[in-house]
């Protein structure tokens, strides 16, 4: 600052945390969130912390300094924060480290301590945590996570596009947490995560399938999850959820919980965000969140009828808007949208049901022919009867037309399992192959 009231042309950097670099994952052995890490992975519990993350890889540090220094006369006199804009809190890192491969049981801090304090006699960079934690919080509380402070990058920021860094800040993500464990397991610096062992043919890619709590939805996380895809798992109810994912992880996949409800854009934009964070971004899009009521026009049952657009349609526009700019960013991605028999033909009973499904054809026909030529493929697939709860009468529907038009009891209906596999077929096929819609029915009830 002297230097600068001196008119010596000054740049000033403040360095946040400085973690290891994108490529080698190079990490001085003693910072925090590295000691944090080992302390995670080799005591294989997680504390819970209320704790958000800043740091900033340090290669992107050196890029800033080199190229600012280069612009000397542009860039004199600033002062550029290298703290990281969007930490990530500690909940969601431990969430990341279990779906990629790591078994972690949450515990209280206090008994935290207690474990690293065993691991520590026969573990050096245990015992270096142990010393910092110390010093950091003497009384061996956790109230210092809760409390760090941050900086204005905004100057920064603004900066990077004139420094040649148009990418912008490095993001926290999925990508760089994988290379960053992936680098320190090689060199012996974190035990190694478990692989994903299912092999199939969709290794590696991450779908999002809402309405994954039931029914069709569940039933093709569940295939593409043996597959080999990551799958982020959306619907209202957490705890079917939880049930859903436990199912999976237990067939050595991969899954998330990802609770939000369709009809809010920002619940929907939050859980393609933690989906982001966890496994990456998005390859499949399968929307399957969906309600079906019996409602003739004029049983004026209009709550029923408002809710039947709501989720059917605007809340399938909400994750189509939410995953396609990442998709079109990307030049790549397939979005499944379920349809109906009743996109295809009137069903009595289902006027508003039917006009919700026609909207589904609509849009997807629509959004097919605007983002083809970018990479992108839109499927709709148009299932019969299937048996699952969708197909039961709720108490304050039309029963007159539940009983007259509805299919249960006349035929046999398909399972949600019949629909998986059909989807299963249309998401496994070679890129340049379109697969756009799918009529799949109860052989004994065709339209
Ligand atoms: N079953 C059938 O015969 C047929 C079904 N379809 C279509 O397939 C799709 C799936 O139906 P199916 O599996 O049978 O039905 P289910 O009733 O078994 O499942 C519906 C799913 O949608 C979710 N859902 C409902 N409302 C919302 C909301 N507001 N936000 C987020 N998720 C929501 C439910 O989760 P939660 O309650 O936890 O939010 C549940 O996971 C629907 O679009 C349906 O129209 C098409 C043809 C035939
Ligand atoms: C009209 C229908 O019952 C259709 N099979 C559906 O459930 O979407």
């Amino acid at each position: 600052m002297k230097a600068r009231a001196r008119g010596m042309p000054v740049i000033v950097y403040r360095l946040g945390n400085q973690a290891g670099d994108r490529a080698n994952a190079a990490w001085n052995p003693q910072d925090l969130t590295l000691l944090m890490l080992q302390g995670v992975l080799r005591s294989g519990q997680a504390p819970r912390l209320n704790w958000r993350l800043e740091f900033t890889p340090v290669d992107f540090t050196s890029e800033v300094i080199v190229r600012a220094m280069a612009q000397l006369s542009l860039h004199a006199g600033k002062i550029f924060h290298l703290v990281n804009p969007q930490p990530i809190s500690f909940d969601l890192l431990c969430d990341w480290l279990s779906v990629s491969g790591y078994t972690l049981r949450r515990v209280d801090y206090a008994d935290w301590l207690v474990e690293l304090r065993q691991l520590a006699e026969a573990c050096q960079p245990i015992a270096s945590l142990l010393r910092l934690l110390e010093e950091l919080a003497p009384s061996g509380g956790s109230q210092y996570f809760g409390q760090l402070s941050t900086f204005d990058s905004r100057q920064l920021r603004a900066a990077l596009p004139s420094l040649g860094l148009e990418s912008g800040y490095p993001a926290i993500e999925s990508s760089l947490l994988a290379v960053y464990v992936a680098r320190l397991a090689e060199r012996g610096l974190l035990p190694r995560a478990r692989r994903n062992t299912s092999g199939g043919a969709l290794l590696g890619k991450v779908a999002m399938v809402t309405g994954a709590s039931s029914g069709i939805g569940q039933a093709v996380a569940q295939a593409l999850a043996r597959d080999g895809c990551q799958v982020a798992l959306v619907a209202r109810r957490a705890d079917q959820l939880e049930q859903v994912r436990q199912g999976i992880l237990a067939a050595q996949g991969v899954a998330v919980a990802c609770p939000a409800d369709v009809t809010s854009r920002a619940e929907v934009e939050a859980a393609v965000a933690r989906c982001r964070s966890l496994l990456g971004q998005p390859d499949i899009l399968v929307n399957s969140a969906g309600v079906m009521y019996y409602t003739r026009a004029f049983s004026g049952l209009t709550h029923l009828t408002d809710r039947t657009i709501d989720v059917n349609c605007r809340g399938l526009v909400h994750t189509v808007e939410a995953v396609l700019p990442i998709m079109l960013d990307r030049g790549g991605g397939h979005i499944v949208n379920l349809s109906s028999d009743a996109g295809r033909a009137p069903f009595p009973g289902l006027a508003v049901y039917t006009g919700s499904k026609f909207f589904v054809e609509g849009y997807s026909r629509a959004l097919r022919l605007e983002v083809a030529s970018r990479g992108l493929r839109v499927t709709c697939v148009q299932p019969g009867d299937v048996r699952t709860p969708l197909q039961a009468c709720r108490d304050d529907a039309d029963s007159e037309a539940h009983k007259e038009f509805s299919g249960q009891g006349k035929y046999t209906m398909l399972e949600p399992e019949d629909v998986a596999r059909a989807i299963l077929y249309a998401v496994q096929q070679p890129p340049h192959v379109g697969v756009n819609e799918i009529l799949v029915e109860s052989r004994e009830a065709p339209i």
